[in-house]
């Protein structure tokens, strides 16, 4: 495909992108028209929205357009996993300069479609508009297959706590671009395009989680959204939590405690969840803590009974941003 996005122009740019779509049987009404209309089996719609920004969560010389669709999409799709919904419909908001080459934004919704097929979701519409920074801005939709939504706020003392899918991953990842190697190939490949175990979110609501969220910002961070929202303590073991030799070495390698990138490393999309304590968890589940009455005013994360006084994740105004 040649010449810029300036050169194809904004409709020539929306037809290239339409083009390469695929439906699902959710989808009524798709893109092309003033908005689309999309299938609510449950008459209930679950709903979110994240943004990714160049520069701030992707680096063009890092990721390729096709690894950023597919993060972008994965990071809406979990959140709506991560209320026990499942995934129906997304809708990419795109801003882009005009400079830009139009094998990148191509490339970009092959990524978000085919990240949406791995869910069972579909791209229904969007927006294109000219701008300095990239800034790739999807919404999310997804039904609850009539089962109550599983939020932050139902953690109870006596709760365990239980994750599945990746953890500091990403972070490891980032960790080796950000010193300007390209591997070892398996934390570089987490960081440009997470794994979401979008299952779970679904298959946890069906187990009775009472509180449940994505990992985004790091489990230390998230768990503390959980804690705050449900009036409650929760204690992590470390020793629960799986720190790979790889990441150990490559922890070695850089100057960095693997158990910083597992306990406060976003990005990667893992489901954690509070259960009650009698739950038959499936194997792919690791009960990392537990969840107890606060002890003090203000709801808290520990790590092995003691505060955990560093930064617990991500803070997009935090020091480290
Ligand atoms: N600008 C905003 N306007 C309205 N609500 C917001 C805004 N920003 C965040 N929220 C709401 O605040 C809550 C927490 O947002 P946050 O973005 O931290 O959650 P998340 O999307 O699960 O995490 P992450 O963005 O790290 O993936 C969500 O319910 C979100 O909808
Ligand atoms: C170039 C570059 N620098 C830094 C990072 C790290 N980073 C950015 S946002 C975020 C947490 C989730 O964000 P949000 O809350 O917006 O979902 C993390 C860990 C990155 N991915 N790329
Ligand atoms: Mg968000
Ligand atoms: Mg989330
Ligand atoms: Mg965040």
């Amino acid at each position: 495909m040649k010449g810029t996005v300036g050169e194809l122009g904004e409709f020539g740019l929306i037809r290239e992108l339409t083009s390469r779509l695929t439906s699902t049987p959710a989808v009524q009404i798709g893109p092309g028209d003033d908005a689309a209309v999309v299938a609510a089996p449950d008459r209930r719609v679950v709903a979110t929205t994240d943004v990714l920004l160049e520069g701030r969560h992707f680096r063009r010389d890092w990721s390729t357009a096709y690894d950023v669709g597919r993060k972008a999409a994965a990071q809406n799709l979990a959140d709506i996993a991560a209320m026990g919904a499942v995934p129906t419909a997304v809708l990419l908001a795109l801003v882009v300069p005009a400079e830009l080459r139009v094998t990148w934004p191509v490339e970009l919704m092959d990524g978000i479609r085919d990240e949406c097929q791995v869910a069972g979701a579909a791209v229904v519409g969007g927006d294109v508009v000219r701008g300095e920074t990239i800034t790739v801005s999807i919404t999310a939709l997804g039904d609850l297959r009539s089962r109550p939504a599983v939020t932050r706020a139902g953690a109870r003392p006596g709760n365990l706590v239980a994750v599945t899918g990746w953890l500091g991953w990403s972070a490891a990842g980032l960790a080796v671009l950000s010193r300007g190697f390209r591997s070892p190939r398996a934390f570089v490949e987490a960081h440009r395009r997470p794994e979401p175990p979008y299952h779970a979110g679904p298959a946890a609501a069906e187990l009775g989680a009472t509180a449940m969220t994505d990992v985004s910002d790091g489990l230390v961070a998230d768990l503390g959204h959980i804690a705050a929202a449900s009036g409650v303590d929760i204690d992590v073991r470390s020793a629960a939590v799986d720190i790979p030799a790889q990441m150990t070495d490559i922890g070695q390698a850089v100057g960095v405690d693997p158990l910083h990138w597992v306990l406060t490393g976003g990005e990667d999309h893992a489901i954690v969840a509070a259960f009650p304590r009698d739950v038959k968890l499936p194997a792919r589940w690791r009960i990392i803590g537990d969840v107890t009455a606060p002890a003090g005013r203000t709801p808290r994360v520990t790590v092995d009974g003691a505060p955990w006084d560093k930064a617990g994740g991500w803070d997009h105004f935090g020091p480290d941003a």
